[in-house]
């Protein structure tokens, strides 16, 4: 989350406004060159304290398995005195946070402002997150209250289905000394003095509202706060390697910064791409129990995909690579920030989503605005190479009817996303009404 509110930053100082960045030591080395204006962002460190349980060392969500980050959280609050005293020194008009639930306590004390800012999308908000969505104090929250959207949610297809709400239960576990996901976000929204979402109204607007109305609270919409393209070039292996193939032609999967796939189904998957007949990159963590994607891969694939084929083990430049002539196609688990780029792109778009929001984040692309087609799971969750390569082979095959109708739809949402405008009309409307709240 770090990485979008640096963006949010960058767009503020853009238009003058000067902020002091909080974070964790570590995590300043790895934002740094994403600091575009230092003259007005001050990166401030951190120090995470130790809590029993989490590995030595840790400072961010990256450094550990999701399963420790509920301790994480246990550290971040923690931290609470030394942001308690930054606020004392510098004495800022407002204060932009999001999972820290005491920061309007401190705001208030101080009497200043506090604006939650979400990241994720506003439907993965609005349907676990308000008033009105019951979760049980004395007990978790079972799948059947789940699968229920709370009253007055404003959709019927962004929705979860069937083993899909297994990945929200965690809301009513602990995150935190003695506090669930659920209260603690509930927390940090109620107290707030306004609510800000990633997000645009053209996208998201009735969940917008719909939150607004849950806490009875302002929204401000900071619309999807993309940065600049990277000026660093394309690394060099896969210019030469993505130039051999047709335009539009390579199919990319890369699944972000956390999914680390069963070992079965990271197979399933390659051999799914394989089954295309197409040329494809893929770029996945090892899975489970490997710790090279080598070592991982199905019996004589790398033989047999040798020349149209590469599984690649870590990190590849993904705005670079979508933004490749070769590149026609984007396999995405459909996180928020995957999301984005993939609709500002020219590639088509196929969705095996993992974890709740990126679910929720996939309906909106291939139900709300028919701009991408989701793999299809089992009721296990399980997915299978069949129906990977069908829903691959149904984008790319440029005469189906399939593939014209999302080229079109996705054609004109990317037209209205980077026009001149859109999005410094939503930072110039999100600054005016930060100027409204803290006079
Ligand atoms: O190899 C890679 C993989 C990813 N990336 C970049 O890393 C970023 C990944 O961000 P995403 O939001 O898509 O995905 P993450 O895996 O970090 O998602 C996390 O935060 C956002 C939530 O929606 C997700 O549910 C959560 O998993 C993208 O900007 C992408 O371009 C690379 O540059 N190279």
């Amino acid at each position: 989350h770090m990485t979008p509110f640096l963006h949010l930053s960058n767009k503020l100082a853009e238009k003058g406004c000067s902020s002091t960045f909080l974070l964790p030591n570590k995590a300043i080395q790895q934002l740094q060159h994403l600091n575009l204006y230092p003259h007005l962002i001050t990166f401030h460190p951190l120090t995470v304290p130790h809590v029993d349980g989490l590995p030595p060392g840790t400072q961010t969500a990256s450094d550990i398995p999701i399963q420790f980050v509920h301790l994480l959280a246990a550290a971040m609050d923690r931290t609470r005195d030394q942001v308690e005293r930054v606020v004392r020194d510098t004495k800022p008009k407002l204060i932009i946070y999001d999972v820290a639930h005491w920061v309007p306590e401190i705001t208030k004390a101080f009497g200043i402002k506090a604006i939650n800012y979400s990241v994720v999308s506003a439907a993965a908000i609005a349907i676990v997150l308000v008033p009105a969505r019951n979760v049980p104090k004395d007990r978790p929250i079972t799948e059947a209250e789940l699968l229920v959207p709370p009253t007055g949610y404003p959709s019927s297809a962004i929705v979860f289905r069937g083993h899909e709400v297994r990945s929200l239960l965690f809301v009513s576990q602990p995150f935190g000394e003695g506090i669930t996901f659920h209260e603690r976000i509930s927390k940090a929204m109620k107290e707030s003095d306004a609510l800000a979402m990633r997000t645009c109204d053209e996208t998201e607007g009735k969940f917008c509202e719909y939150i607004g109305s849950q806490y009875g609270k302002r929204v401000f919409l900071t619309g999807p706060v993309l940065p600049e393209p990277p000026k660093i070039p394309l690394e060099d292996r896969w210019v030469k390697w993505l130039s051999g193939f047709q335009p539009g032609s390579v199919v990319f999967c890369a699944f972000g910064s956390q999914i680390v796939l069963e070992k079965n189904q990271f197979q399933e998957l390659v051999l799914g791409l394989e089954l295309t007949g197409l040329p494809f990159l893929v770029a996945l963590k090892p899975p489970v129990g490997t710790s090279t994607v080598e070592e991982a891969l199905p019996e004589a694939f790398e033989e047999r995909v040798r020349g149209r084929g590469v599984v690649w083990g870590g990190w590849v430049q993904q705005l670079k690579v979508l933004e490749h002539p070769s590149v026609g196609c984007f396999v995405s688990h459909c996180g928020f920030g995957s999301m984005w780029e993939a609709l500002m792109s020219d590639c088509q778009i196929v969705l095996v989503p993992h974890l709740g929001d990126q679910i929720l984040n996939t309906r909106f692309m291939a139900e709300e605005l028919q701009v991408a087609v989701e793999v299809v799971r089992e009721e296990s969750g399980w997915f299978s190479k069949e129906n990977v390569s069908k829903s691959i082979k149904s984008v790319m095959d440029k005469g189906s009817e399939t593939s014209l109708r999302l080229k079109e739809n996705h054609r004109k949402w990317r037209d209205m996303l980077v026009n001149n405008g859109f999005m410094t009309g939503y930072v110039d409307k999100f600054i005016q009404s930060m100027h409204e709240l803290v006079n």
